[in-house]
């Protein structure tokens, strides 16, 4: 097996002014092998986002240990890290946010491959050609995100991400400002990444129905903690926290 994440004992805890340091992640503990999507659930405050800004060091890591293919990169410094993250990609749930209001998508798309030293006239073919994988039309650079829906600026957001050929995409609640047909498109389009593209996802969700239909396994946090691991189907089907089972409910009822 070819393991390209491995987190152990992962905790973070924020100091807060003139109040007790809280515990966000609190000792989680994962794999991720190519090829595999990890699907993290749980109620909002749970701690998903700050497991995955753990992942991708937006934020620092209190304690545990997270390795990228064997390697150690629990503390590695900015400067260290910009080879790790080309291999580890994060899209985030609002996608307008994501883009800079004053600079074209196609601006924003090629950003990494400039800091990577491309020539313009590549980078101008390469994001034409990561938009139309993406489904959308090449024309599509000149606009700015106001100019766009907000299904196609998501789309835009998947190709930045793919510019710089991640193994893994972290989806942050990728789906959820998004109407449910749009949802659904944008589901369609991460599978169709996935075997074109080779890539291994962590889907991050508070909708367990999206993580069935698209995760190998899947984590249940719990106020920071995992209380609850394994394949989707088993997860949903018997539910052995009375907390996954309102999760559950919630949304197969
Ligand atoms: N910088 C911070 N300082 C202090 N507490 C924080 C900070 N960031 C997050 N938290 C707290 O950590 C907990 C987990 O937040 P987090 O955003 O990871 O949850 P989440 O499961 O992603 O929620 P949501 O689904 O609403 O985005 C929350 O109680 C939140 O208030």
């Amino acid at each position: 097996m070819n393991t390209l994440l491995e987190a152990e004992h992962l905790t973070k805890v924020f100091a807060q002014r003139g109040k007790e340091p809280f515990k966000a992640v609190d000792d989680v503990s994962f794999s991720l092998q190519a090829g595999e999507t990890l699907g993290i659930v749980g109620e909002s405050g749970s701690g998903k986002s700050t497991l995955a800004k753990m992942i991708t060091r937006l934020t620092d890591i209190t304690d545990g240990t997270l390795k990228f293919q064997g390697k150690d990169i629990t503390k590695l410094k900015q400067s260290q890290l910009r080879d790790v993250y080309g291999n580890i990609q994060m899209v985030f749930q609002n996608p307008a946010g994501s883009f800079d209001p004053r600079r074209t998508l196609g601006d924003g798309i090629g950003e990494s491959l400039r800091n990577r030293g491309m020539k313009k006239t590549d980078i101008a073919i390469r994001v034409k050609e990561l938009l139309e994988q993406c489904g959308l039309d090449g024309e599509l650079a000149k606009r700015y995100p106001h100019e766009v829906s907000g299904g196609q600026c998501q789309r835009a957001a998947i190709a930045r991400a793919l510019a710089v050929e991640p193994k893994v995409l972290i989806c942050d609640e990728a789906t959820s400002s998004l109407d449910v047909t749009i949802q659904k498109q944008i589901m369609e389009l991460l599978e169709e990444l996935k075997d074109t593209h080779g890539l291994s996802f962590i889907f991050i969700c508070h909708n367990l129905a999206l993580v069935q239909s698209f995760c190998d396994k899947v984590l249940v946090l719990y106020d920071g903690k995992v209380v609850e691991s394994g394949k989707p189907d088993d997860i949903i089907n018997e539910p052995k926290e009375a907390y996954t089972k309102k999760l559950v409910d919630a949304v197969f009822e």
